[in-house]
């Protein structure tokens, strides 16, 4: 635990406690290590939307994780500073006006931000302020985890293989003691204006989680104790409650890798059925790391190919596609389900996600930018480096991608990974009534089976935007220009 010294022994100047991706108390160093110091803190977030894009999901998300982590400063008397601008001149400003000696932050990955940040601190330094940066967002450093030859991993599983090799450090505790630095004036976490009004779309998100450290927490409590067990079998199906959800605190880093990490292995010590189950879970979290290593070492992963040879391919501006696969409107009811999903939810299932990718990328030939660009934009867990690694991913054109002419069949995947047809219920009301076989490809079933069900396709749901096969055979001859450059 730590232990502040005595009030007389403080220094009196105050440090900063920068937060931005580290939205928590538990198991952030930089906070523990600011507050050892025993010096006065100055808590801040900062709203420097030049760096920090967010898209409208994202926006709701943060409004919430303030409004939780103010709260739990404001516990161990310290308020959370609320200030929006550039970073840069708020951070001088602060330490002329408090004559604050150091900074403290964990560090972010994203290209924008690591620019940012490294001028700030060479600023401060010049200032005189020490400067202090920590990992509280990975597993491991990307510049720790590398190939006998020193070179960045650009395949997953050898990848894992390294991280396995790494003792992950244990989870720090929340500092035991906090001290408020002088009084500032900020801004009200309302002038932000990060919550939807008119309309507010977020009921939906409302509904479906808890932002802050306390909600992360209980996640993940949850997880390990109700679903860990059957993740390998039922992590791809996405009717089942059976993956962690989340993916949106560890985007804010409401709780780290490194507790997630290790309260799984703590629940297979003490059962060791759980083991398989528990290393098929921290493989999957180790993506998260993979992709962040990916963006630290190639950081035009974002807006351009990783693989080159896909600049050469033949997208089609295909609005009216797009717009159907926006709205959960393309006539493949798993698409749609997903699609639906997402947009009442602010997060779709892993597989679900795949299916729909592949849909826009393949099915329709649009650009994988606009897919991830329109994720960006509703998805509570968006994610620069685990967004865009993925879309690529899907698209072929990533690190250790799956190969382009792998095309997924909606309906197939639908009939494998929602055999019954529950996740279709519920995300696609309209066709609840449709028996489990024809309910993954409505267009097919006899009259007498839509009457039944209510269902007039063109009226009360779309047909299919596009034939499969006919779009398949499209792709893969659009894929050709890849092939004649690599
Ligand atoms: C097209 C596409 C876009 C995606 N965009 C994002 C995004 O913006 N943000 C995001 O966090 N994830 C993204 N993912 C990865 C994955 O779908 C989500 O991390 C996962 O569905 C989150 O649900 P969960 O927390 O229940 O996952 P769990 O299965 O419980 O996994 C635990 C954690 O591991 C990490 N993880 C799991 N799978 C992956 C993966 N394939 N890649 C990277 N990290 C992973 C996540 O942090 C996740 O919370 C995307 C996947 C695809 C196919």
């Amino acid at each position: 635990m730590v232990k502040s010294p005595d009030a007389a022994a403080r220094p009196a100047s105050p440090a900063i406690m920068w937060f931005r991706q580290d939205l928590r108390l538990k198991d952030n160093p930089a906070l523990r290590a600011a507050a050892h110091s025993g010096t006065p803190l100055l808590c801040i977030f900062i709203l420097d939307e030049e760096v920090m894009r967010l898209g409208g999901a994202s926006r709701w998300w943060l409004h919430h994780s303030l409004a939780a982590l103010g709260a739990a400063l404001e516990k161990h008397g310290v308020p959370l500073l609320l200030k929006r601008g550039a970073a840069g001149p708020i951070l001088e400003e602060l330490a002329a006006e408090t004559g604050a000696r150091a900074l403290y932050w964990n560090r972010c990955y994203e290209p924008a931000a690591i620019a940012r940040d490294k001028k700030i601190k060479d600023a401060m330094k010049e200032k005189g302020l020490e400067v202090k940066s920590f990992n509280a967002a990975l597993l491991c450093e990307p510049w720790e985890i590398a190939t006998k030859t020193g070179e960045p991993f650009k395949v997953f599983t050898p990848f894992w293989k390294a991280l396995q090799q790494k003792t992950i450090p244990a989870p720090l505790p929340a500092p035991e003691e906090l001290v408020a630095g002088p009084k500032v004036e900020d801004e009200a976490l309302e002038t932000f204006a990060l919550l939807p009004s008119k309309p507010d779309w977020a009921g939906g998100l409302k509904e479906a989680w808890q932002p802050g450290e306390e909600g992360a927490r209980a996640r993940l409590a949850a997880f390990l104790d109700e679903h860990l067990r059957e993740y390998p079998a039922k992590r791809d199906l996405p009717a089942q409650p059976a993956t962690s959800r989340l993916s949106p605190h560890l985007h804010w880093g409401e709780i780290g890798p490194r507790q997630v990490w290790s309260a799984t292995e703590a629940a297979f010590a003490s059962d060791a059925m759980q083991t398989k189950s528990g290393t098929a879970f921290l493989r999957e979290l180790a993506w998260r790391d993979f992709s962040h290593n990916l963006l630290y070492h190639w950081p035009s992963l974002e807006s351009e190919n990783w693989k080159s040879a896909f600049d050469a391919f033949p997208w089609a501006k295909d609005e009216k596609g797009f717009k159907a696969w926006c709205a959960g409107k393309t006539g493949y009811p798993i698409v749609d389900a997903g699609m639906r999903e997402l947009w009442h939810t602010g997060w779709m299932h892993n597989r679900v996600r795949m299916i729909a990718a592949s849909f826009l990328i393949k099915d329709l030939l649009v650009h994988w930018k606009e897919g991830a660009d329109w994720f960006w934009d509703t998805l509570a867990d968006a994610d620069l480096a685990n967004n865009y690694a993925s879309w690529q991913w899907v698209a072929g054109s990533g690190a250790d991608a799956s190969p382009y002419f792998r095309i997924f069949n909606p309906v197939l995947q639908s009939e494998k990974f929602d055999p019954k047809g529950a996740y279709i219920r519920k995300w696609v009301p309209e066709l609840a009534g449709l028996d489990d076989k024809h309910i993954h490809r409505p267009w097919e079933a006899p009259e007498a089976a839509l009457e039944k069900a209510g269902i007039k396709i063109g009226r009360d749901y779309p047909a299919p935007v596009v034939d499969h096969f006919e779009a398949r055979d499209r792709a893969l001859e659009a894929y050709q220009a890849v092939k004649r450059v690599s």
